[in-house]
């Protein structure tokens, strides 16, 4: 990688000094005369934290990794698509390595043993999160689940997750809006592709994909749809999509001050955009709120089964507070949204590329669910090898190859190295389920390796970590499995999959575009063939 291996890696303050903060002026500019007392004092009080800073880091053993540069670290190393990059400086400096963002350490793990200890072994002590300036804003401090700290809030609102929201039997009562979508993409496709001017053309898989993780989520979340089946988005709809695109921008604003906090004040919050994005957001969710609850209220108090509702009926028994259900919503909605699209649009373009796995999963499907009735969720325990399709997809494909980052809150030893109190840590997933010291032939897309082994998906199989182990897993991991399985499930049953017309399969990008989730760069196109008779392609809606 042209980078020597530094293992001693140097301190905050070590780049100050590199940055000619401190840099001695040359004997002849000095003037002769003392410096006033209290400059004297303030020099020392810094040397003195300096000196302490310096102690504190330098008896610590911290992990090899590409040598950083004054100030901004390996900031100017880091390629754009990062999984790779730390994947490729794992080769070079081992499986735990030391990357410096600015003054930022954090450590990456790469394998499955440094997995299990970062996850499992030490999972209390690496279970707070990293919040930059504008995740703090939009959790108001981590008063929702996704940027709390590991504490008894945390511990709080997790338990409402596990409980209520994600409950077997809340999941099940879901299930109509989950069939009512799919559905409803795959009565969408058959109209596009049954259109004699769309003949032969490819669709945007992501397009599709899309639509149907927005509609699930936000009625799951909100209870609402807000798209009409002529496909109209609403008023509330298009101030949610709104609020969605501007927080995107708001945290993409922020950049390199991030990482160097001494660099901050050249940089200040846009304070007003921040709060003026807050108060949207929270006006739009307190106006459904307030309408689930005269909803409730002329029902005679019957709680529907939306997150919404749920969360207003246990206020009181959890004791949460406003902005911990807003923010709860809002944790839904990002977190499980763009994943399961992305799961979806790199599962199809594994089955373009392997034609012989979309054979066989068609094989099954018609076996089992044949030419008469479309699948249900309840067929899933009769489709092995659709459920191994979905989960190779998600070993060669993790929608968040690095999970979400953890930050130590004590000082842990992993592998042998240190990892100070306030450092990031993150596990390269995509590393681990392509590691082949575990894995047979990691870069095949070959189903069949878990028909042949078992391997849980749901943090129990340190090789396989999708979803993320222990005490910060996804909460939503089962709703997540079931929603891509279903997908894959219609759209294989339905249609017959092929490149678009002159693009041969093998050079489909499946290059990564750059950020925390992990779109193909390349948006999928892909031509369907209907497979099934003409009323099977009919949307099943539910009302709910
Ligand atoms: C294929 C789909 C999905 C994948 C691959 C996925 C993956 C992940 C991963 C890797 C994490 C981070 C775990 C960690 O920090 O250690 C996470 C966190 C989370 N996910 Fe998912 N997820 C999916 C779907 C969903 C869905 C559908 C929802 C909710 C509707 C959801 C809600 C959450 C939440 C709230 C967190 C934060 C948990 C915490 O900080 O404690 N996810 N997910």
């Amino acid at each position: 990688m042209g980078h020597a291996p530094c293992t001693k890696s140097p301190t905050p303050l070590f780049y100050i000094f590199k940055a000619g903060s401190f840099r001695p002026l040359p004997i002849s500019n000095m003037t002769m005369a003392l410096p006033p007392l209290p400059v004297s004092i303030s020099f020392s009080v810094v040397i003195l934290i300096v000196a302490y800073k310096l102690y504190q880091w330098l008896r610590f053993k911290l992990p090899p990794g590409p040598r950083p540069w004054p100030v901004v670290g390996n900031l100017y190393h880091i390629k754009p698509v990062r999984f790779r990059c730390y994947a490729e400086w794992a080769q070079s400096y081992g499986p735990i390595i030391s990357v410096w963002t600015g003054s930022t350490l954090n450590v990456v793990v790469s394998n499955t043993e440094l997995a299990r200890q970062v996850l499992k072994d030490h999972d209390q002590k690496l279970a707070d999160r990293h919040r930059n300036r504008s995740a703090a804003k939009f959790s108001k401090d981590g008063q929702d689940l996704i940027w709390a700290d590991y504490g008894p809030h945390y511990v709080k609102v997790r338990k409402v997750c596990t409980l209520e929201l994600f409950s077997p039997k809340r999941i099940e009562a879901l299930r109509p809006i989950r069939e009512d979508e799919v559905t409803a993409m795959v009565e969408s496709i058959y109209k596009y592709c049954t259109d004699a001017e769309n003949y032969g053309k490819a669709l945007s898989v992501r397009k599709y994909a899309g639509a149907v993780a927005f509609n699930n989520i936000t009625r799951l979340a909100f209870g609402k749809r807000f798209v009409n089946s002529e496909g109209v988005i609403d008023e509330q709809g298009l101030e949610f999509k709104a609020i969605v695109a501007n927080g995107l921008k708001l945290g993409a604003s922020l950049a390199m001050a991030e990482h160097i906090p001494w660099l901050r004040w050249m940089f200040p919050l846009e304070e007003e955009a921040f709060a003026q994005h807050g108060a949207r957001r929270d006006r739009l969710t307190r106006e459904i709120m307030e309408e689930h609850t005269e909803a409730r209220n002329k029902s005679g108090g019957v709680a529907k089964q939306h997150f919404v509702d749920a969360l207003l009926t246990l206020q009181d028994k959890y004791d949460l507070s406003e902005d911990t259900i807003i923010g709860l919503l809002w944790d839904m909605i990002t977190a499980g949204m763009d994943t399961t699209a992305i799961s979806l649009e790199w599962a199809v373009a594994e089955l373009i590329k392997n034609p012989r796995v979309q054979q066989k999963a068609q094989e099954e499907l018609d076996r089992v669910v044949g030419f008469e009735r479309v699948m249900t969720e309840t067929d899933f325990s009769s489709l092995p090898y659709l459920q191994c399709v979905a989960k190779e997809a998600l070993r060669m494909h993790p929608p968040t190859p690095l999970m979400l980052p953890h930050r130590a809150n004590a000082n842990v030893k992993i592998g042998g190295y240190d990892i100070p109190k306030g450092s990031n840590v993150h596990v390269n997933v995509w590393a681990v389920a392509r590691d082949p010291a575990v894995w047979k032939d990691p870069h095949e897309f070959r189903p069949e390796r878990f028909l042949e082994e078992d391997v849980d998906m749901k943090g129990h199989d340190f090789r396989l970590l999708p979803f993320g182990a222990g005490r910060r897993i996804c909460p939503g991991a089962q709703l997540g499995i079931q929603l891509v399985e279903s997908m894959l499930g219609h759209l294989l049953h339905h249609f017959c999959w092929a490149p678009a017309e002159g693009v041969n399969p093998q050079e489909i990008d499946m290059s990564e575009s750059p950020g925390l989730v992990t779109y193909m760069r390349t948006t999928l196109h892909a031509v369907p063939t209907p497979r099934l008779p003409s009323h099977l392609y009919k949307r099943v809606e539910a009302e709910m």
